[in-house]
C-alpha cells in the first residue's frame, strides 16, 4: 500500500463507488470529468478535516459544550426536543426540576451517533442543510446500513425487495438533496439569489471551494450531489459510531470515567453553576496532554474498526512475504483489510477485552504518560489514506469529553452488556441499541 498511485490506485475503486454505491450514472463523459478532478477535489478536504489547526479551528466553530448541555432535554415532548434525540426512543423517566435531577432512558447509539453527525454536518454544510433537509440522518442511516455494503458487492438496485428498495428511496432523496444544495452553493458563490432564500453564511470553504473545482470541470448538479453524497457519508459514516462504541466503553469499564475526568478536567472547565456547564475547553490540550483517553480511542479502534484499502494494479508489484512472493498482475484489484490481526491473542494479551492500557507507555526518566498507535491502522495506508482522520480523532475526543464531563449514564437494566458487534461498512455495528439512563452529572 506503500506504493504511489501510479502503482497502486484508489481512484478506480473510488470511481466505482460513486457509480455502483452511491448512485452516479456511469458514462465515459463523467469518468472523464471524475479523473480530472479528483485529487484537486481532496484538497479542500485537506484544509479543513486534515491539518490540524484546520480542524481544531472547524470544532470550535462547532460549540459543542453548549451542544452538549443538550445531549438530553429532559423533554417528554418531541417538538421540543433536540434533533438527536429524535430517533433514541426517549423515555423521561423523572422530569428535572430545581429539587431533582433529571432521569430520562435512551438508545445511546442512535443519540451519540445523531448528535455526532448533527455537530459534523453543520460544519461543512451549513445549519440551513439540516433544519431543510428533516430526514438526512434517518436517509443516511437507512442507507449506510441496509443497502451500502449489498450495492458494494453488486446487488442490483432494482432486486425486489424491501430492504433495497426503501434504501434506494433513501439514497435518492440524499441524492436530490445534495443536488438542491449544490445549486444554492452555486448560487451563493455567484451572488445570485439563493433559491428560499436560504442561509449559507456558515457553510464551510471546504464545500465552497469543492464547487469551484466541480465547475472548472463542468460537473452537473447531480454530479456534484453523488460526489458529496460519498463525502458526506465519508465523514459521518465511521466517526459517529466510533463514538457510539468509545463512549459504550468508557462509561461500562469499571473505575474508568473517574480517572478520565480527573485527566480531562484541566482541559474542560467547568462553572460553579447548578447543573455546571463547561465555560471552556482546550481542544489542543485534550488531544495533546490526555493520553489515558487516546488510550481508550485506541482500544476503541482495535475492537470497533474493521477496514479495508482497495487499489487498482496499474503496474506490475512483486511482494516479498518470508519464503513466498507474491506477483500482482497490472488490471486486477487488491485489497488488504487492516484489523485481521487486531484480535490476534499472540499480538494483544486477552484480545477480546477492553484494556486501554495496553497502548500506554511511561518514560522511564520522565515518568511522562504517552499514548501510541502501535500496529493500528484505522485510517489505510499509503497514498490513499484518510483525509479526514485528524478532524475524526479530534471529533471523538472533543464530543467524548464534553459527554463525560457533563453526563452520568447507567444501564437501564440494572448491569452493564455491550451488544455484540457484526461487520459494518468499516466500523462495526451493534446488533442491537443499548438502552441507558442519562442524568446531569453532579459535580461534588
Ligand atoms: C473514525 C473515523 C474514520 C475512519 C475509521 C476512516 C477511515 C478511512 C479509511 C480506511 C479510508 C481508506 C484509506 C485507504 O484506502 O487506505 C478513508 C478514506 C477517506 N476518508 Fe476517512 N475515516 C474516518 C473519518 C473521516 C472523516 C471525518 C472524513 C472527512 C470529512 C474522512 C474523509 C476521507 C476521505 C476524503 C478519504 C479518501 C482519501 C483518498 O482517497 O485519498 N474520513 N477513511
Amino acid at each position: 500500500m506503500s506504493q504511489s498511485f501510479h502503482t497502486l490506485n484508489a481512484e478506480p475503486f473510488h470511481y466505482t463507488l460513486l457509480t455502483r454505491v452511491f448512485g452516479a450514472a456511469d458514462a465515459p463523459e463523467f469518468k472523464r470529468k471524475f479523473e480530472n478532478s479528483w485529487k484537486d477535489l481532496l484538497g479542500p478536504v485537506e484544509r479543513m478535516f486534515l491539518n490540524d489547526a484546520g480542524a481544531a479551528a472547524a470544532l470550535e466553530r462547532g460549540n459543542i459544550p453548549e451542544k452538549a448541555a443538550s445531549f438530553v432535554t429532559y423533554s417528554a415532548d418531541r417538538e421540543r426536543m433536540r434533533r438527536w434525540e429524535l430517533s433514541a426512543d426517549i423515555r423521561l423517566v423523572k422530569p428535572n426540576t430545581t429539587d431533582d435531577r433529571g432521569v430520562v432512558e435512551a438508545n445511546l447509539q442512535s443519540l451519540t451517533r445523531d448528535f455526532g453527525a448533527c455537530i459534523a454536518i453543520q460544519l461543512l454544510y451549513g445549519q440551513d442543510f439540516l433544519d431543510r433537509y428533516a430526514q438526512v440522518l434517518d436517509d443516511l442511516w437507512k442507507f449506510d446500513n441496509d443497502i451500502f455494503p449489498l450495492m458494494l458487492i453488486g446487488v442490483p438496485p432494482w432486486t425486489p425487495f424491501k430492504i433495497i428498495r426503501e434504501g434506494i428511496a433513501a439514497r435518492s432523496r440524499l441524492g436530490n438533496q445534495m443536488e438542491a444544495l449544490y445549486r444554492r452553493i452555486d448560487q451563493y458563490q455567484k451572488k445570485e439569489p439563493v433559491d428560499f432564500g436560504a442561509d449559507m453564511s456558515d457553510i464551510s470553504n471546504t464545500a465552497l471551494d469543492r464547487n469551484k473545482i466541480y465547475t472548472r470541470e463542468d460537473w452537473s448538479f447531480r454530479q456534484r450531489g453523488v460526489g458529496d453524497l460519498a463525502f458526506l457519508w465519508g465523514q459521518n459514516a465511521n466517526t459517529q459510531p466510533t463514538l457510539f462504541w468509545f463512549l459504550a466503553y468508557v462509561y461500562s469499564t469499571p473505575g474508568l470515567l473517574d480517572r478520565l475526568r480527573q485527566e480531562i478536567a484541566p482541559y474542560v472547565k467547568m462553572s460553579q453553576r447548578s447543573p455546571p456547564e463547561i465555560s471552556s475547553m482546550d481542544l489542543t490540550r485534550l488531544s495533546r496532554d490526555c493520553p489515558q483517553t487516546k488510550a481508550c480511542l485506541f482500544e476503541t479502534y482495535r475492537l470497533a474498526i474493521d477496514v479495508v484499502s482497495i487499489r487498482y494494479v496499474e503496474r506490475p508489484v512483486t511482494i516479498k512475504d518470508g519464503l513466498f512472493r507474491h506477483e500482482l498482475k497490472p488490471g486486477t484489484f487488491v485489497s488488504a483489510p487492516h484489523s485481521t490481526n487486531l484480535r490476534d491473542s499472540s499480538i494483544y494479551a486477552n484480545p477480546d477485552e477492553f484494556v486501554p492500557d495496553r497502548f500506554l507507555k511511561t518514560d522511564p526518566e520522565s515518568g511522562r504518560m504517552s499514548a501510541s498507535y502501535g500496529n493500528l491502522k484505522p485510517w489505510g495506508s499509503g497514498a490513499a489514506i484518510c483525509k479526514g482522520r485528524t478532524f475524526a480523532e479530534k471529533e471523538i475526543m472533543a464530543v467524548g469529553a464534553a459527554i463525560i464531563s457533563l453526563w452520568d449514564i447507567s444501564p437501564a437494566g440494572g448491569s452493564w452488556e455491550l451488544p455484540s458487534m457484526v461487520p459494518g461498512t468499516g466500523v462495526k455495528k451493534p446488533v442491537a441499541d443499548m438502552r441507558v439512563l442519562i442524568s446531569r452529572r453532579i459535580l461534588n
